[in-house]
């Protein structure tokens, strides 16, 4: 199998309002978030490629203009999670492109959400 994989930036606030309120994530506050999405392919194609990375430019573009610099809260319709971002942009990869694998949603240098079903 081979796998490739391309990262991708946005900054952006939200709040876990669903949170308790003295939870320091139910208050407004922002983060550098950085976006893994994974292909997979037992083959590669003509040119050699799983898919070409150049491929990938719309998910830069669908993350530049729905979640660059916005509100989280008024993009997404479930809670702002790690989790729940990773799903969304996730399904929005693979009605794409159907090789995609999994999607990582960092919001901190420590932490990472992945989703692979
Ligand atoms: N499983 C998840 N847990 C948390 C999420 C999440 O999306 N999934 N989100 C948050 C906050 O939004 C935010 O990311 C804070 O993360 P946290 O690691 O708690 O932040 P700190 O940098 O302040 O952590 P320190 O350990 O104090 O450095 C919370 N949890
Ligand atoms: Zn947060």
């Amino acid at each position: 199998m081979f796998r490739i994989s391309k990262e991708f930036h946005f900054s952006a606030s939200h709040r876990l309002d669903h949170l308790a309120p003295d939870h320091q994530c139910a208050r407004l506050h922002g983060h550098n978030y950085i976006v893994v999405v994974e292909l997979a392919a037992a083959d590669l194609n003509r040119d050699g490629f799983v898919r070409d990375y150049h491929e990938l430019a719309p998910l830069k573009a669908y993350l530049d203009e729905s979640f660059d610099h916005r509100h989280l809260n008024d993009v997404l319709d479930v809670p702002s999670t790690a989790e729940n971002l990773a799903r969304h942009l996730f399904d929005w990869c693979r009605a794409r492109w159907p090789e995609t694998s999994a999607v990582k949603v960092s919001e901190t240098p420590k932490t990472w959400a992945e989703y692979r079903p």
